[in-house]
């Protein structure tokens, strides 16, 4: 009896394992299913122990979700290679602005993540599941995009406490994912915020997936992600009225940035 079991389940890996080879869909199904199983597994999984060790809804958290999920690059054959991580090693609070490209960045997310640093998140993203369950545990800011007052009103409040708390905020200034390997125009939020809180901002910039994930394609072998950490852009004594400069400069920077992480060549820029 368990020598059938046994037999049934090789099969089917077999098949898979044709499947997989003879279909780029299935394949990039299969791929990006195990990760999304692995961020719901990993989730249930984390959740009690968050709640154990820490209580409940807290940045703390933070630390523990990370643990986890820096194991997926191994189940996924994703490497990184990260410079720049000195640039994280400022006291107090900052605003860190990444480029944002696919579910797959939750990986590079918490490759680099500093302590004490929440992110800001679409509000959709609490109603999925043991995913959404996690990522309201680990204090993740909530955001309704499609309201930009509502919006606004809670940046505002994280400006007013994110000193007190010293915390750090992650946000993805595209406002949506890209995986294009170029960067979309960036949205104001995260600049109003770092100059209403007169703090740094950090860029943070992931080469382009597009030469190992591109669900157009499907596309989804190993591959190697770059990661940079720039150095801290000040806003002490900057008033709204320099956002729009401050977004500009953050954006040519962080362009910059991605095309020669990825190794894109300049025509690239200049088409675009
Ligand atoms: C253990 C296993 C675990 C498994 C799972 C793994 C990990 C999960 C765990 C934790 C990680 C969670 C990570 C979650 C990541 C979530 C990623 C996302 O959801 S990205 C999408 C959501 N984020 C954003 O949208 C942020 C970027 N958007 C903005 O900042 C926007 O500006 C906005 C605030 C949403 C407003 O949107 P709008 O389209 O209206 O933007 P504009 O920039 O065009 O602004 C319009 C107008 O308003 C002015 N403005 C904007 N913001 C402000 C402000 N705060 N104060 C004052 N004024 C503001 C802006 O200047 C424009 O005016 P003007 O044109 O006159 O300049
Ligand atoms: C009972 C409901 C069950 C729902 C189950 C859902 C299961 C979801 C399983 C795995 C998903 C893994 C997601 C990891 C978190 C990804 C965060 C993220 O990258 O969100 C995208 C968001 O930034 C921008 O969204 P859009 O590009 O604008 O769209």
């Amino acid at each position: 009896m368990e020598l059938g079991w046994l037999l049934w389940g090789a099969g089917v890996l077999l098949l898979l394992h044709v499947l997989m080879e003879l279909s780029p869909a299935v394949n990039f199904a299969l791929r990006i299913g195990f990760y999304c199983l692995l961020c719901v597994v990993g989730s249930a999984l984390a959740a009690p122990v968050c709640l154990l060790v820490n209580g409940g809804r807290t940045v703390k958290n933070m630390r523990i979700i990370k643990t986890v999920v820096k194991t997926f690059k191994y189940f996924l054959g994703v490497r990184f290679e990260v410079k720049g991580l000195e640039n994280f090693e400022m006291e107090g609070p900052a605003i860190i602005v990444s480029n944002h490209q696919s579910i797959l960045d939750m990986m590079g997310l918490m490759e680099v993540l500093p302590d004490d640093c929440v992110q800001v998140g679409k509000k959709e993203l609490m109603y999925a599941g043991t995913v959404g369950l996690i990522i309201y545990l680990g204090g993740v800011i909530f955001i309704n995009r499609k309201s930009t007052t509502s919006a606004k009103m809670v940046m505002a409040e994280v400006a007013k406490t994110m000193a007190a708390d010293n915390v750090k905020v992650w946000v993805y200034p595209e406002g949506t994912r890209n995986c294009t390997g170029d960067l979309l125009p960036f949205k104001k939020g995260a600049f109003h915020l770092a100059v209403q809180a007169q703090v740094p901002v950090i860029p943070v910039v992931y080469s382009s997936f597009t030469t190992f994930y591109n669900p157009k394609k499907n596309l989804f072998t190993s591959g190697k992600i770059k990661v940079e950490v720039l150095p801290a852009i000040e806003t002490k004594g900057l008033t709204s009225g320099d956002v729009s400069d401050l977004t500009d400069r953050c954006f040519r920077t962080m362009r910059e940035t991605l095309f020669r992480l990825s190794g894109c060549p300049s025509e690239a820029k200049d088409s675009s």
